[in-house]
């Protein structure tokens, strides 16, 4: 930036006692030119300076007009994949869709290939994301729409029941609630074991409603972005906002809402910051307009009760490991798209995986599978069912080992 000048030193006038009356005259009118050019420069500089002034304040405008637009519209994030001569390549995230785009070159310039972008819906570069922002999109998964629906969901029908009613009715039969003059539950509560369907049950309202997706994932916050999980919080809902109609969800909700413990750690009064804020932002939920939100959580018994107040998570939705019907559609569900032998008795094998969860059962379908080309077949028979079942029971009793054995 360039200095400004410094200002002119203040002519000095200087009588002799001894001067006659002539002298005196002239060094006064010698001092009156003197005072008239110094005045003339200080209206030059002053003029110069009201000119800076009026192009730093168009600066200022103009930058604020950029923030507001980057802050306004909706940008995807995506990473720069190669730098060409034609232009970059980039590959958006979520639906990894690649494409070869032009940037400015002021943008051109800084970018290397790794860097992850903002881009817009022509996939136009608009930013490169500074490790801050890229923070943020790394804290929370944006999905314009998710691919789960209910029909991908196995043995979870009063669950999907119950998630229609408490997120996708207020956000599809607004009015209708409004007139009758009721408060939809502000959030909902998603707790029972792991892999046991959650996440694909907020996926498929979101799917069902054309809602965007935002998940973020509480462990995270707390682990990866020390420091930064209130304002995290305090960006997903702002998120959520500028993309309305939208369902935040809010996976491992125990990581920030978990009872307060006496230990005074700077770790916990940074998860109570952040869980203060989540609080803060449901209760002025209200205003919001076309958001829900939907957490979960595989520890329930952990949970501080001040988030299931009235106005908070005040619908809660057990999830459970599937029952033997429920195992069957989920193992039914995932290998429609298997070659399976006519010997394949879904139902009969259902009853033997008793405790196994949704997720348990993809996988075994999957290691079913990998049985059946191991053996250099393209069909997979019971016998491949009954040898992945095997495998899983024992890769759950290896990882349940006390560690010092391990
Ligand atoms: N009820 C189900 N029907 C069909 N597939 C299921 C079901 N539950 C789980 N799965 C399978 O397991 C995967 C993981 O499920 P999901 O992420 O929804 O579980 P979750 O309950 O959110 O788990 P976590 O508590 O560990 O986050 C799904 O992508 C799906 O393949």
């Amino acid at each position: 930036m360039s200095r400004s000048p410094s200002l002119p030193e203040r002519p000095r006038l200087e009588l002799d006692p001894d001067m006659t009356p002539d002298e005196r005259l002239e060094a006064l009118r010698e001092h009156f030119k003197e005072i008239v050019q110094v005045n003339e420069q200080l209206t030059e500089q002053l003029d110069a300076a009201r000119d800076r002034q009026h192009d730093l304040t168009d600066e200022v405008d103009q930058l604020e007009r950029e923030n507001e637009t980057l802050k306004t519209s909706s940008l995807y994030i995506a990473t720069a994949e190669e730098l060409t001569d034609d232009g970059v390549v980039v590959k958006q995230h979520g639906n990894n869709q690649e494409v070869l785009t032009e940037v400015s070159p002021s943008i051109r310039d800084g970018l290397e290939a790794g860097d992850r972008v903002a881009i817009n819906d022509s996939f136009g570069v608009k930013q490169i994301l500074d490790p801050e922002t890229d923070a943020r999109a790394q804290a929370m998964q944006v999905d314009g729409s998710p691919d789960v629906s209910y029909s991908d969901i196995g043995g979870l029908e009063e669950q999907i029941r119950e998630v229609r009613e408490a997120v996708e009715e207020p956000l599809v039969n607004a009015d209708q609630f409004r007139e009758v003059g009721i408060e939809p539950p502000s959030g909902v509560l998603l707790h029972g074991p792991p892999g046991t369907g959650k996440t694909m049950l907020a996926k498929a309202v979101a799917n069902e409603t054309d809602a965007t997706f935002i998940k973020m994932a509480g462990s995270e916050l707390v682990r990866k972005f020390i420091g930064e999980g209130a304002r995290l919080v305090r960006d997903l809902f702002e998120l959520a906002a500028e993309r309305e109609p939208a369902i935040i969800f809010i996976d491992e909700i125990d990581a920030i809402a978990a009872k307060r413990t006496e230990s005074k750690t700077s770790g916990d009064a940074e998860v109570q910051r952040t869980m203060m804020q989540l609080l803060s932002e449901m209760d002025g939920f209200d205003e919001r307009g076309e958001i829900r939100i939907i957490a979960a959580t595989n520890r329930f018994d952990m949970l501080d009760r001040a988030i299931l107040r009235p106005g908070r998570f005040d619908r809660l939705i057990e999830v459970p490991n599937p029952d033997v019907a429920g195992r069957e559609r989920i193992l039914e569900i995932h290998t429609q798209e298997m070659n399976l032998d006519d010997d394949v008795d879904l139902g009969a094998f259902a009853t033997e995986t008793d405790g196994l969860s949704g997720a348990e059962l993809a996988s075994l379908a999957t290691e079913a599978g990998m049985f059946a080309i191991r053996d250099g077949r393209t069909t997979v028979q019971q016998s491949d069912l009954h040898d992945a079942l095997e495998k899983i029971e024992a890769d759950d009793d290896a990882s349940s080992v006390p560690v010092a054995f391990a």
